[in-house]
């Protein structure tokens, strides 16, 4: 029974669900909204549908919501399928099994006791990614075990555990200190007191720091990830193990209770949501997240006609789909720089542009863009844009969505990036080396013309991201080889034991 699992997100970027040449998956609607969905160990789970040359195949399936990748969690059940009472016991057994070894109390409880422990006691296995009470060293005797984990460290659990990269789940790329300081600074000077990061362990964590080095600006942090390992480092008030596509929380009521009590707190003043999700992530689950958060907000609240303030990182290229959701998000020129992103890291060694950005209700105005950094304040469109991107007077707007100069075509009524040129026979602006004969020349993922499946907004950008990091690693490693010739030899034992070493880490904190 093949799951089209492996093609999740194809479809998701722009809505291009429905054009002629495209194919994938894309979330459903249940046939009985009241039914419950199957559990997988991420929380229920989400209803698919396979949809080929714009046609919704008839059977749809149940699949995980968290993982994109059968390896991960390979859930699958058709809608209609009817389980044995067998299958269903084998499911529920499963599912337990694949629970976190420590219940929440339990890893608070051992937090607890790991502060008060002399630095020498306090010791982490780096291959278990687990911090090491007395009586678990000798289990741990031949790991490999970092020594007299200060407070400092514990303050920044993001730079003692290893990111997890692993794309099609936690794709965990942590902001480059720049941005996190820079989101830090803004979230104070915009006022506000509490701040929910869902899927930003590096922002809560500077957050909290920053709070308690500085009594002025006391922001408070509540963090909900899907990464486990991090409820070794905080209280029951400030992680919730969670899954931002399902809005599951893993510890149940007691942790959504913790989550609407912070949201909710003050009458829900001074609240903000930032969330830097997996890039390859769908929108729509995403955004029928928020909407639950939202709402969640909302009880709290006495008037009716605000929103809850949101911050929502995601690539440029999917401002349509994101502004489907939430037609009051503006999308700011901000580029968001990554530690660990060879792609979305600023400097020598990733490229100078970043396509990451901030989503938000905020008013674009009210939120000022450091000019040291290449940002200037258009006063037509009353924002900080990239220096770059000039103000067009037909469109009357900075009309450029990558932080270069777009032009203006008169033909097209609209700016264009600076490499198209007019077709005359496709009668619009396009690259300069498409092929004019139709849709089947146009893009082979969505249909489309002017860019080509290298180039798809439709492909998550994580997978565009991997191939081109593949080809900047398949360059280094012909780099390599070369020099090997010359008499160096390649380290393929410790590559060996980084990859066992995330694969146990990650049965441990998801299997
Ligand atoms: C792109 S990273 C963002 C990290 C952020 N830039 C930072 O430095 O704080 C995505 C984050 O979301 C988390 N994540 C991935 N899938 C998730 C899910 N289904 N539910 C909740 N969190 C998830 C990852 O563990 C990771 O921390
Ligand atoms: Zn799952
Ligand atoms: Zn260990
Ligand atoms: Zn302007
Ligand atoms: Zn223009
Ligand atoms: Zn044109
Ligand atoms: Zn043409």
């Amino acid at each position: 029974m093949a799951a089209p699992r492996d093609q999740l997100g194809v479809l998701e970027a722009q809505g291009s669900s429905g054009r002629q040449g495209s194919w994938g998956v894309k979330v459903a609607f249940p046939s009985d909204p009241a039914a419950p969905a199957p559990l997988c160990p991420h929380g229920p789970t989400l209803l698919f549908v396979k949809v080929i040359q714009g046609k919704e195949e008839t059977r749809r399936f149940y699949a995980c919501s968290a993982c994109r990748d059968r390896k991960e969690c390979n859930f699958f059940q058709w809608e209609d399928e009817k389980l044995s009472e067998a299958r269903l016991a084998a499911r529920e057994a499963h599912n337990r099994r694949c629970l976190p070894p420590l219940s929440r109390v339990q890893c608070v409880d051992r937090y607890l006791k790991f502060i008060e422990l002399p630095l020498t006691q306090r010791k982490f296995c780096q291959r278990c990614q687990q911090l090491l009470l007395p009586g678990d060293w000798e289990k741990h005797r031949e790991h490999e075990v970092l020594g007299d984990i200060s407070v400092s460290q514990l303050k920044r659990p993001s730079q003692l555990l290893y990111p997890l990269e692993n794309k099609k789940t936690n794709a965990q790329y942590l902001f480059a200190d720049r941005s996190c300081q820079f989101l830090v600074d803004l979230l104070s000077t915009l006022g506000f007191r509490r701040v929910l990061c869902v899927g930003t362990p590096r922002l809560h964590e500077l957050i909290r720091l920053t709070a308690s080095g500085d009594k002025k600006s006391n922001i408070k942090s509540l963090l909900l990830d899907i990464d486990f390992r991090y409820s070794q480092f905080y209280l029951e008030d400030s992680f919730c193990h969670y899954n931002m596509f399902n809005h599951h929380f893993f510890d149940g009521k007691a942790a959504l209770e913790v989550c609407r009590a912070f949201l909710q707190e003050d009458k829900g003043e001074g609240v903000i949501m930032v969330t830097d999700p997996p890039f390859g992530g769908l929108v729509e689950p995403l955004a029928v997240t928020f909407k639950k958060l939202i709402a969640m907000w909302k009880e709290g609240q006495s008037q009716d006609d605000k929103e809850l303030p949101i911050f929502w990182i995601f690539p440029y290229f999917f401002e349509s789909r994101i502004c489907q959701f939430f037609p009051s998000f503006a999308m700011l020129d901000y580029q968001v720089d990554y530690d660990n992103h060879a792609l979305y890291k600023h400097g020598k060694t990733g490229r100078k542009q970043s396509p990451v950005r901030i989503f938000t209700n905020i008013p674009p105005s009210k939120i000022i863009l450091p000019t040291e950094e290449g940002y200037r304040f258009c006063p037509l469109c009353q924002r900080y844009v990239s220096t770059e991107n000039q103000h067009c007077e037909h469109c009357n707007s900075c009309s450029s969505k990558d932080g270069r100069k777009w032009n203006h075509c008169f033909l097209c009524k609209k700016c264009v990036k600076p490499s198209w040129i007019h077709c005359s026979t496709c009668n619009h602006c396009t690259v300069p080396d498409h092929s004019c004969e139709g849709p089947k020349d146009g893009c082979f993922i969505c249909g489309e013309l002017g860019h080509k499946r290298s180039n798809c907004p439709n492909i998550p950008a994580s997978r565009r991201a991997n191939k081109a990091v593949r080809k900047q690693k398949q360059r280094k490693s012909n780099k390599m080889k070369m020099e090997t010739t010359k008499g160096q030899s390649m380290n393929h034992t410790s590559v060996t034991t980084r990859k066992k070493r995330r694969e146990r880490t990650h049965q441990y904190l998801c299997s």
